[in-house]
């Protein structure tokens, strides 16, 4: 195999998950980690040329519109990046002979379950930023071929914008913070994701093509267990008052109080058996991850 063909592909590379990728990556093969400075997904018409002059074996896309409440605004915009650049992604991959490994989301489902979500299950987005992310994981098994979805939830980390740093700014700033207890799901740090991602391609042994085509589809991987945002928020406070104070008096919410353009749902884990089966893959309880990030 020569060496251009161990060129994998980063897109997203400044977000909370690329970042932790161009680190577990670099094992791997010869990353070449780009962010929307370097290639804008919304131009949709640059992506062909792009990936012809690098000739990646492996995409890793990790760049996304994940801005849920104001993609209700910029419908369009949203959809560009979430779901008309993923479809054109894999197709140029599939014309290439490369494989691509795409994120998706918990909130392209609608909450009603009582149990965690099975790739089975039928998806129903809320909302916009839902929708657009349901397009782009159809737009790619449209495609078909050497592809996997990876679907997580709830995503956080020591930088970017997660709600883990919006809760530590918010508790420094503020006498008292309210947050929704009745919204349900599980919390996952980005560098889970990424050793993850990692692991996945490991396996393959050098043949990511043939692997990921062997394997294809969706796949859930977050953490285990669930809470509330409340929940997660009460954990991020307690952990925060034992290095500063004073911190803010928390209290829990009914989502009614706490109004956003763009509706949620109301229970939202993965279960991750399927990952797990595939590629021995399980990531550790919320709770635990949440303590090992904030000690990082
Ligand atoms: N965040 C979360 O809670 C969850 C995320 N996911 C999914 O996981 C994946 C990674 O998300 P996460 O790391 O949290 O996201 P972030 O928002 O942290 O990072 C996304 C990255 O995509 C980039 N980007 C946005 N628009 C474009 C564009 N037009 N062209 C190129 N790059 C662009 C952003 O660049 P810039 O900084 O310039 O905007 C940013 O660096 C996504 O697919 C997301 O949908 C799934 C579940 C939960
Ligand atoms: C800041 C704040 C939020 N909330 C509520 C609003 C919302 O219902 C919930 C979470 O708020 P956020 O806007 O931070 O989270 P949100 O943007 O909904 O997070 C989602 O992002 C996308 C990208 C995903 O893919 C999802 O998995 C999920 O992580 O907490 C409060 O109740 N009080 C507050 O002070
Ligand atoms: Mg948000």
């Amino acid at each position: 195999m020569n060496n251009t063909r161990k060129r994998i592909l980063l897109l997203g590379a400044n977000g909370q998950v690329g970042w932790e990728l161009q680190r577990t990556l670099a094992s791997l093969g010869e990353v070449i980690a780009l962010g929307r400075d370097r290639l804008d997904l919304a131009q949709v018409e640059n992506i062909g040329s792009c990936l012809a002059d690098i000739q990646p074996a492996l995409i890793v896309n990790a760049a996304a519109y994940t801005a849920v409440d104001k993609a209700e605004e910029e419908p369009e915009q949203a959809m560009a990046i979430n779901g008309d650049a993923p479809g054109v992604l894999a197709e140029t991959a599939r014309q290439q002979g490369a494989a691509l490994i795409h994120y998706s989301t918990d909130y392209v489902f609608d909450g009603e379950s009582a149990s965690p979500y099975r790739e089975t299950d039928t998806p129903r987005p809320l909302n916009v930023y839902g929708q657009t992310k349901l397009a782009g994981e159809e737009a790619i098994a449209a495609v078909g071929g050497a592809y996997l979805i990876l679907r997580t939830s709830w995503v956080y980390g020591l930088r970017g914008r997660n709600f883990l740093l919006t809760m530590q700014r918010l508790a420094q700033e503020r006498e008292r913070l309210k947050v929704v207890d009745d919204q349900w799901g599980t919390p996952t740090w980005s560098r889970l994701i990424a050793e993850g991602t990692a692991q996945i391609i490991a396996q393959s042994r050098g043949q990511m093509q043939d692997y990921i085509r062997q394997q294809a589809g969706t796949y859930h991987l977050s953490c285990g267990g669930k809470t509330t945002w409340y929940g997660f928020a009460r954990i991020i406070l307690d952990r925060l008052a034992q290095r500063t104070t004073p911190v803010a008096r928390l209290e829990a919410i009914p989502t009614s109080g706490y109004p956003t353009p763009a509706p949620r749902p109301a229970f939202s884990s993965l279960d991750n058996t399927h990952v797990q089966d595939t590629f021995g893959i399980q990531l550790p309880d919320w709770k635990e991850a949440l303590g090992l990030a904030l000690s990082d």
